[in-house]
This record gives structure tokens, sequence and C-alpha cells, in this order.
């Protein structure tokens, strides 16, 4: 990446700059590989932040069909982390999980489960898991919420047979898609031997042409899980190896420091890559390097349920951040992950663009369906979730809850993260998997403006400049008209 004018003197945030358009002769945007090249073997450079209110099963098998990774917050028991791992891996690579309810279940239990996916309805099974029917929302309004689902579901839906799915071959997906146009409900059951496997839906169909899953070497779906740096870390780290987890992250929120330092050595090399941080400089980059990490998180301070910056005066401005930390790490052989502050598609080329392999998105995912949250909705009908920073007051009573009340009042007294925000669905995009279309066709067609094939191209390519407040605000769309 170079700067059009010389590099300036001051730190840059993503909104600080922008990306100049250079000759291309990438015909098609289709043309970009979006891998991550970090051996992490994501297909796309996205990574769901740890943190309790966005990263949980639904969301990390959701983003892996799509080729992303996500991160299990470090407050979760071993345990839990190892069963939602093989949960995980237990899925399909290009059939959705279906949300299943039995005829005898009532309206009220298919509306409470609906928002916890994308796929718009529920399938109705017998005791054997044979298909029966399906029920809409649509199903649902106008009728007493006790009525049994039997009363609302369409009988004998179209379904897809694995066997016939699979015999298709590389006209699969095509056949899938069809099948669900022609159908009058937005998914179709899938049925294996006669028992319900999974849902398709026409969008599902359509991206599993587009992206390639994230898998492991048996062909499953791939996770990370995350350690903090306090406790018996290289003990926890190795349980979350043997439980299966395909990253290990170390994070905490000053990266640059012993403990760190520490924590890294006595895990060692662990047959899976590691992720540490957070920090900002060339120089905690090589610190971590050195001690054993394959990737440096990068960030401190974007992030949207952070309050450090203004509570410690602490961080840098995140584009300038990735930029000299990607550097060092690149002379190291090492890669970098963008961690924070992303709210539009920009912002992610344009960590790509400064050098990072990945991006961490924590916030601007936990308002979708698969975050771990319930869905609410506010006095105006708009639906949201909450979201909570891993350093708030919630976060940290939850993390500390073992201990005594005297070390939990002193552990209570350093908040650096928002306890109760409200994130909320936009309606047009309420799924993870719309943002992930929205990022990725964003940044394909970032990367043909550089003559960019790959990631890693771009970050060579890219041609930015630095632009004044006015200047964002022209790129900015005015929908409501002036
Ligand atoms: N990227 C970011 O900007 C930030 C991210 N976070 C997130 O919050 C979560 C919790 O992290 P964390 O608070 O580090 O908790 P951890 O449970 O990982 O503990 C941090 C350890 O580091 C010590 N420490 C020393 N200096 C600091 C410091 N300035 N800030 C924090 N700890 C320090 C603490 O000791 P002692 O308590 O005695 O001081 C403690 O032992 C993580 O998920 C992290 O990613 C939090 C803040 C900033
Ligand atoms: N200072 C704090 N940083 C936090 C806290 N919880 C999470 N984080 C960091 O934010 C990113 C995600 O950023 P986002 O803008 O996408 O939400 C996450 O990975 C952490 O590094 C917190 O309580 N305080
Ligand atoms: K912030």
């Amino acid at each position: 990446m170079r700067f059009i004018t010389g590099q300036p003197g001051t730190d840059l945030t993503y909104s600080d700059v922008f990306l100049v358009p250079s000759a291309s002769d990438v015909v098609s945007r289709f043309d970009v590989d979006l891998s991550s090249n970090d051996r992490t073997g994501s297909t796309i450079p996205i990574a769901v932040a740890n943190m309790t209110a966005v990263s949980g099963r639904r969301m990390a098998e959701t983003v892996a069909r799509r080729g992303g990774l996500a991160i299990l917050p470090q407050d979760i028991p071993v345990g839990i982390v190892a069963q939602t791992v093989r949960w995980v891996k237990s899925r399909h690579t290009v059939f959705e999980t279906a949300l299943r309810c039995g005829p005898d279940n009532t309206v009220l239990d298919a509306i409470h489960l609906m928002p916890k996916r994308a796929h718009g309805g529920v399938v109705i099974v017998d005791d054997d898991g044979a298909v029966l029917g399906v029920v809409t929302e649509s199903d649902c309004t106008g009728v007493d919420q006790f009525t049994s689902l039997d009363q609302v579901m369409t009988k004998d839906p179209v379904t897809i047979d694995t066997a016939d799915f699979d015999d298709r071959g590389d006209g699969a997906l095509e056949y899938a898609f069809g099948v669900v146009e022609s159908s009058r409900v937005p998914f179709v059951p899938v049925v294996r031997d006669g028992v319900l496997a999974g849902v398709l839906t026409r969008a599902g169909a359509l991206r599993s042409t587009i992206y390639a899953p994230a898998v492991d070497e048996s062909g499953s779906l791939r996770i990370g899980a995350a350690v903090g740096i306090n406790g018996d870390v290289a003990g926890k780290a190795a349980a979350l190896v043997e439980a299966g987890a395909d990253v290990l992250v170390v994070d905490t929120a000053h990266g640059h420091q012993h403990k760190m330092i520490e924590a890294l050595k006595s895990i060692g090399p662990v047959g899976v890559p590691v992720v540490a941080g957070n920090v900002v400089t060339a120089a905690g980059v090589r610190d971590l390097v050195e001690a054993g990490a394959d990737i440096v998180k990068v960030g401190v301070g974007p992030g949207a349920m952070c309050t450090t910056r203004m509570m410690t005066a602490v961080g840098r401005p995140q584009f300038s951040a990735v930029l000299e930390c990607a550097a060092a790490a690149r002379e190291l052989g090492a890669s970098v992950w963008a961690d924070g502050g992303v709210r539009y598609p920009r912002d992610v080329a344009l960590a790509l663009a400064a050098g990072a392999r990945q991006v961490m998105i924590g916030s601007w995912f936990a308002g979708t369906f698969e975050s771990p949250g319930d869905l609410k909705t506010d006095s105006s009908g708009r639906r949201y979730k909450e979201s909570f920073g891993m350093a708030s007051s919630r976060a940290v009573a939850a993390r500390t809850r073992g201990d005594d009340a005297f070390a939990r009042a002193r552990k209570g007294l350093f908040e650096e993260g928002i306890s109760s925000s409200r994130m909320m669905l936009d309606p047009e995009r309420p799924g993870v998997e719309d943002l992930l279309d929205q990022i990725t066709s964003g940044v394909r067609s970032a990367c043909t403006y550089a003559g960019a094939r790959s990631v890693a191209e771009f970050a060579e390519n890219a041609l930015v400049g630095v632009q004044s407040a006015a200047g964002y605000e022209e790129g900015r769309p005015l929908p409501a008209g002036w």
C-alpha cells in the first residue's frame, strides 16, 4: 500500500482515508480470492469477535459455512466450549440447521424460535424426525398463540432429498435453488433417509456457489476459542485445542505486557495458529511474535463497546495502527488481524489495504439473528439485541463470579466497556450472512478497483489518500434528499 501524497505525520482512522482507483486488469469481481492466507483456513477475511453478546454456536456455524471464523469468548467453561466445537463440527457445510418443532407445539413456541435463525420458519417433525409440515411467520399471524402447529402448518411441503442432491454433482446447487424458487415457502426442508437433515433457502443455495466454507482436514466447519492471560493459561489453551478449536486467541486489553509474553511462552506451539493481542505498535508485534504468536491482533480503543480511549486516552487510530503492525509482522513472516471499529464494508477494505489478513468484527454482528442474545423490540417496533463490552462491569461480574466478594469488588473498579447497548437489526439485512454478503461484495469490488486478485495483492497495490471530514461526508449517500 502507498499513500498518494506521501505518508502523513498524523495517525489516521478508517474515516480519515479513502482508496484511489488504479488501472486494473481484473475483469470480474468474482475473480477476487478473499482467502486470508494466514494458515487459519478462512476463505473470507472475517473473524467474529470473542464477545459474549456476539459469538456463540449459531454464529460460528453460519459464519464458517461462508468461510469466516468465529472465536468463542474466554469466559465460557472449557466443557461448554468442547460441546460447542463438537456441535459446530457436526453441521453440514451446505444445509443450514433447521428450527424444528413437534405438531403439538404451539404457535407461541414457533414465534419464540423463529428469530434464532434467518430462514424464516420452523419445520414440523414427528417423533422419528420425519417432516410433517412447515410453519412460517405469516402462518402465525391472526391466530391464537396457543393454537397447535399442526393446525397452521403447510402440510407435506416440497423437500430436497440428500441422495438426490448428491447425485446431481456440480448441478446440485442450481437444482436446489430451483426447488426453493418454485416452492411457496422461503425455505425447503432437506431430508436424509426420511429424516429432517436441515433446510435450504434460495439465498443459501446461491451463497454456496459463491463462498467456500472454512473447513478443517476432515471437512468439518472451523471454529476458534479464546483464552485470557490469568490463571493456568497453558492448561486452558491445551484443553481448548484438545476440544477441537482450530485457532487459539490469547486476548487481553493490553497485549504488550509481561504477563502476555509469559502466557505465550507457556503455551508454546499447540498445533493450531496462535493469535495474540491487542497491540498497536511494531514493538508490540515483535515481542508477541518472538514469544510465539503466529498472528497478532491489532486495536486498542476502536471497538464500539470500548471506553478505553475516553477513560485512559490510550489507544491509536486504527488505520495507522494496522499499517504499522502489519508491516512489522510481514518482516517476521507473521500476520495481523485488525480488531474493532468496523461499521461499514469500507472499513474492512481499508484494514485489508493497510495489510491486515483478517478483520475482526463484534458489535455490528451483535445486531443479527445469529448472535446469542434474545431478540427484543423497542417502542417503535424496531428489532434489536443487547450488546456489551468484555471489559464492562457486566462482563467483569460474569467473569469473576467464582472469586470472593472482595476480589470481585476490586476487579469491578476497572471498567472499560459499555454494559448495555442496543444493536438494531437492519430490516434489510437481519442475518449475519446478509452482512457478510454486503462486506464481501464491497471488498471484492475494492480489490478490482485496485487491480488486485487476492487480499495479499490488495495490500500491495492499494493506493490510499487522506481526506477531510467534508471528503468523508461527500461519500455518504443521501437517501432522504436535501
Ligand atoms: N481491544 C481493546 O481496546 C480492549 C479490549 N478489551 C477486551 O476486554 C476483555 C477483557 O480483557 P482484560 O480487561 O485485559 O481482562 P483479563 O481478564 O484478560 O485480565 C487482564 C490482566 O492484565 C492485567 N493488566 C495490567 N494492565 C492492564 C490494563 N491496562 N488493562 C487491563 N488489564 C491489565 C490485569 O491485572 P489488574 O486487573 O490487576 O490490573 C489482569 O491480570 C478482552 O476480551 C479484551 O479483548 C478490553 C479493553 C480494551
Ligand atoms: N476497551 C474495550 N474493548 C472491547 C470491549 N469489548 C470488546 N472490545 C474490543 O472490541 C472489539 C470488537 O470491536 P467492534 O467495534 O466490532 O465491536 C473486540 O474484539 C475487542 O477487542 C470492552 O469492554 N472494552
Ligand atoms: K470506541
